[in-house]
């Protein structure tokens, strides 16, 4: 057996995807061979979860009938509301709120006792978590509003439907066209640390809300998805402290913080994902006569390029963007784990399709010989 350590696993080859490929060095990424860009700007995001879960791009039949499908999935059952409910007057924190809910859809889904090698089973489930996720979380949002609940409407899809629930009100086309974007932008990432933990819960043949549960309690962390609401509450704290956003992050940088949104595990220049969400942002900014916000993440891209060679990730501009677009900050990173559900039981069902246990060991480095005193003489 290597004794080599491999901090945070990195660069460790771990298993075979069909699913998504970073070249890091390029800032290249696809979707089972589509590059982002293309995705981003002419699939919707039911198209994408339909190529990452059934392995090719849907012809117009398909996708209609994938997304009536996914339609009738969204209603959340009294037992799931009234959870909701619960978590909202408790003041719960939303990313902790979805990770709850989603893990109490199990209670409530009629397939829950269903073998995980039912693929059947599987697909249904599939379509449940990630078509209630949305209708749960602008529940959980409105209701700790004290507002009601916003029925979900069957003639709009998945990203006008949420926003319509989270609003009760009509996107229109540019709000709406952004958030199929985001979403779609969001949806698979190769093994990320939330896919990877769900994976890891899968590999153990736990069900598929334990494993998308994990996944989503890992995504919450500042060091993953977590950054997105970091970023903004950073560009708040600029913008209060009235100070130049380069001089505010030279002090930072200088008490040894971590710039949020900035650096990558697998990208070592920008994050392609990061161009297009730059773009959408700058162009709300514009649309709003108040492109501050834009201006602001410009300069310390720029500053932090130069003096550190970071680049943006994914999180720094979807920050500004979900903010313009009238997003709570605190929603941010629960909706990235309404988008990335569709990467995360992509990657589980791949892994239940060649399963193995994902099991790796440490280096020990305690003491060998310890000689045992009982307690009484301790
Ligand atoms: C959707 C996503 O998950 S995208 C990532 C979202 N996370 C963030 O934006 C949080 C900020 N970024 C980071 O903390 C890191 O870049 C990570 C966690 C994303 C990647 O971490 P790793 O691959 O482990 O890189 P590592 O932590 O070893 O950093 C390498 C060096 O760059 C520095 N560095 C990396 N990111 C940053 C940052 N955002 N700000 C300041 N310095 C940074 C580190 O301090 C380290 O410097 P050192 O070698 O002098 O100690
Ligand atoms: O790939 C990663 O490590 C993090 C990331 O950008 C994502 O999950 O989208």
């Amino acid at each position: 057996m290597s004794t080599e350590l491999k901090r945070g696993l990195e660069g460790v080859v771990v298993t075979e995807s069909d699913l998504s490929y970073i070249d890091g060095d390029i800032g290249r990424l696809i979707y089972r061979g589509y590059p982002i860009e293309e995705l981003a700007r002419q699939a919707s995001y039911e198209e994408t979860l339909y190529l990452l879960w059934h392995g090719e791009l849907p012809d117009s039949e398909q996708l209609a009938s994938f997304a009536e499908e996914m339609v009738a999935a969204r209603q959340l059952s009294d037992g799931v509301l009234e959870i909701v409910r619960n978590l909202a007057e408790a003041d719960e924190e939303p990313m902790a709120a979805i990770r709850t809910i989603t893990s109490a859809l199990a209670a409530y889904d009629p397939d829950a006792d269903a073998d995980v090698t039912n693929a059947a089973a599987n697909d249904r489930k599939s379509r449940r978590i990630t078509a209630k996720m949305p209708t749960a979380l602008a529940a959980f949002n409105r209701i700790r509003n004290g507002k009601e609940p916003v029925e979900p409407r069957d003639d709009l899809d998945h990203a006008a439907n949420f926003l319509y629930m989270l609003n009760d009100e009509e996107p229109d086309d540019v709000l709406a066209d952004t958030f199929d974007m985001a979403l779609v932008l969001h949806a698979d990432h190769g093994l990320n640390a939330s896919t990877f933990s769900g994976m890891v819960t899968a590999s153990t043949l736990a069900d598929l809300h334990s494993s998308v549960t994990s996944a989503i309690g890992t995504l919450s962390g500042s060091l993953h998805g977590g950054a997105n609401a970091n970023v903004m509450k950073m560009l708040q704290e600029i913008d209060d402290s009235q100070m130049d956003p380069v001089d505010w992050v030279v002090d930072a940088i200088d008490r040894g913080e971590r710039i949020a949104g900035f650096g990558h595990r697998v990208y070592n220049v920008k994050d392609p994902r990061a161009n297009i969400l730059g773009e959408k942002s700058e162009e709300l900014g514009e649309a709003a006569g108040d492109t501050k916000w834009y201006e602001m993440s410009v300069a310390i891209e720029e500053y932090i390029a130069e003096e550190k060679g970071l680049a943006p990730n994914v999180d720094f501009y979807s920050a500004t963007t979900y903010y313009q677009m009238g997003i709570p900050i605190d929603l941010f990173t629960p909706i990235f784990a309404v988008s990335r559900v569709g990467g995360w039981i992509a990657h589980i069902l791949e892994q239940w399709e060649d399963n193995r246990l994902i099991r790796p060991r440490a280096k020990y480095t305690g003491p060998e010989d310890a000689e045992f005193v009982p307690l009484d003489e301790r």
